[in-house]
């Protein structure tokens, strides 16, 4: 059983401006030694990412993420991964997760393609015994074979998405996080990569998928957020709220 309740979850996120890094500020601080720093340190400027999303999302929700670019959809997907703490409000979660958002958070250039199965599990929540449990699976999907002893610096991208992946499906959570559906390695990969991510999205108690694609929306998800600004502009049918969110486009 999974629930998540949002009440007022706000975050920000501190960001330098563009006056305050370029070279001529920085040349300037210098040839006046510290006189500038308060100007500096008034460059900082916060960008409230998320501003007082409030809903609540029970068994059964398959919720689609719409908004633009910078709308706030990655930063929700992060609060409700755990990476990100609210800076206001209430984010409670219950059931495990897993993320397929930054895929390879927790992996290790220098260590072994095993090593990095039982670290990249134990980041998913998975103890010592169940990280050694599914083992077996990764070696499967993966199909990586010898190379899994080896250093994952001498895998191409291809492998090590294909390692990361293969390891973050491995585990069967309540609540699924998905940033696009994600097409992994070459042509015969990236279809049994859809196979297993379809195989999880209906296992999962509660899914979430942010994306730029309606036709993703339509097809996995029964409900979906509709993100602006940081703010939640709509919650409902996805029909309904993709409309919405194409006429405010329209304006
Ligand atoms: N690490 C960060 N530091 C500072 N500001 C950030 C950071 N990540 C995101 N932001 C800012 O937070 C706001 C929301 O960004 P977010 O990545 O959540 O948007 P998004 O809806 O996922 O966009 P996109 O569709 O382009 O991926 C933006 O204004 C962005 O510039």
């Amino acid at each position: 059983m999974a629930h998540i309740v949002l009440d007022k979850a706000s975050v920000e996120l501190a960001v330098y401006n563009s006056r305050g890094r370029a070279l001529k500020s920085e040349i300037l601080r210098r040839t006046v030694g510290g006189g500038l720093q308060n100007d500096r340190d008034s460059s900082i400027q916060v960008v409230k990412a998320l501003n007082e999303v409030s809903f609540v999302a029970h068994n059964g929700d398959r919720i689609g993420l719409v908004g633009g670019n910078g709308a706030g959809k990655t930063t929700l997907l992060r609060v409700l991964s755990r990476v990100y703490p609210p800076t206001s409000g209430l984010v409670s979660i219950d059931g495990r997760i897993s993320s397929l958002i930054d895929l390879s958070m927790g992996m290790d250039g220098d260590a072994t393609g095993y090593d990095n199965i039982e670290m990249r599990s134990i980041m998913l929540g998975l103890n010592h015994k169940q990280a050694q449990a599914i083992v077996p699976d990764v070696e499967e999907f993966s199909q990586l074979g010898e190379f899994l002893s080896l250093p994952i610096r001498t895998y191409s991208s291809g492998m090590m998405l294909r390692l990361a992946f293969a390891v973050s499906t491995a585990v069967h959570p309540d609540i699924l996080i998905l940033d696009e559906v994600i097409g992994v390695g070459d042509a015969a990969f990236a279809e049994r990569a859809e196979q297993r991510l379809h195989g999880m999205i209906q296992k999962a108690s509660i899914m979430f998928l942010a994306s730029h694609d309606n036709a993703s929306i339509k097809r996995f998800c029964n409900r979906t957020l509709w993100m602006k600004g940081g703010t939640l502009m709509m919650d409902g049918a996805p029909d309904e709220v993709l409309a919405a969110y194409a006429a405010d486009e329209r304006v």
